[in-house]
């Protein structure tokens, strides 16, 4: 357990109330050392791990009570935020702004981005992350540890590549959803029942998908299908045929060309 006080600036919001869910819920921190800010002051609804953490609608408030700061707002709404954070440690979720800019805009010295996905909801994000100079190993230790409690995280070499991994894995369910709904399309124009091709689908992306890993890696799982000679064999090679890897790997760097896109200008907007 830390002896930190967290605070989460947009702590009402997906990540933020997931978030604080997962490190109040596990342990991580108690939850007299949290905070939360939202607009109205209140959480829209009961988080029940959560408990009756304070929330507040001042963000300086906020810092001034917090000694770590997570800012989980989304890149519009970012000049609304208000905050000075100095050298609390400032760890930012926000999607498609570099590090120099979240310093800049929230006069913090020492910052982190993160970017996890949805999946920090059932506490099993998966979270790269980068730090700049000023964060020491200490932090940067913590920093793992605290999104190692949400899933599993990693630190990445460079801001390219924790962009790019914000179009392959900050999506979340955005992937595996699209597949499902292609394939739902497709059985339901095979006139399977609705209730039949959403249980099918699901059977699929959800249950099946829980192989990989289960003792076999996706490619030893493929190998093995495919050496049948038959019907999976001949689904994946058609889809492989008609671009499925180009398809797939536009999409992620259609995304990557977003998340490099700057989704937010602190040079318009800056704050004290
Ligand atoms: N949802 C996702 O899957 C992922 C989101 N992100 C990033 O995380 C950030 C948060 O995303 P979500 O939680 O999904 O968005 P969200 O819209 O669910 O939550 C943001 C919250 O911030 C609140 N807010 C806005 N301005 C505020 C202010 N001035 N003070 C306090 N609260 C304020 C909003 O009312 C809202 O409750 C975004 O920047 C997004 O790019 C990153 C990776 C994955
Ligand atoms: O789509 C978005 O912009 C945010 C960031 C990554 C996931 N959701």
């Amino acid at each position: 357990m830390t002896g930190q006080t967290i605070g989460v600036v947009g702590g009402a919001g997906w990540l933020g109330r997931s978030i604080a869910a997962a490190l109040v819920g596990s342990g991580f921190v108690q939850p007299q050392s949290m905070i939360l800010s939202s607009r109205s002051g209140k959480l829209r609804e009961p988080v029940e791990a959560l408990g009756d953490v304070r929330v507040t609608d001042d963000n300086r408030f906020l810092v001034a009570h917090s000694d770590v700061v997570i800012l989980s707002v989304r890149p519009e709404d970012l000049a609304s935020v208000h905050i000075n954070v100095q050298d609390k440690l400032l760890i930012s979720l926000v999607a498609g702004v570099p590090l120099a800019d979240i310093q800049l805009f929230t006069g913090g010295t020492r910052v982190v981005r993160a970017m996890p996905n949805a999946a920090l909801e059932i506490g099993k994000s998966y979270t790269p992350w980068l730090a700049n100079e000023q964060v020491d190993a200490v932090s940067r230790s913590f920093v793992q540890q605290l999104f190692a409690t949400c899933g599993y995280a990693d630190e990445v070499a460079d801001e390219a590549q924790l962009d790019y991994l914000t179009a392959l894995s900050g999506t979340g369910p955005a992937y595996p959803a699209l597949l499902a709904q292609t394939l739902y399309h497709d059985a339901l124009a095979h006139g399977v029942s609705e209730h039949v091709a959403r249980r099918a689908v699901n059977g699929v992306v959800l249950h099946a998908s829980q192989l990989i890993n289960q003792g076999r890696s996706f490619e030893e799982l493929l190998e093995t299908l495919k050496n049948y000679r038959g019907v999976s064999a001949a689904g994946i090679e058609g889809m492989l045929a008609d671009g499925f890897e180009r398809s797939v790997s536009g999409g992620v760097n259609r995304a990557f060309g977003v998340a490099q896109s700057k989704l937010f200008d602190v040079h318009k907007t800056r704050q004290g």
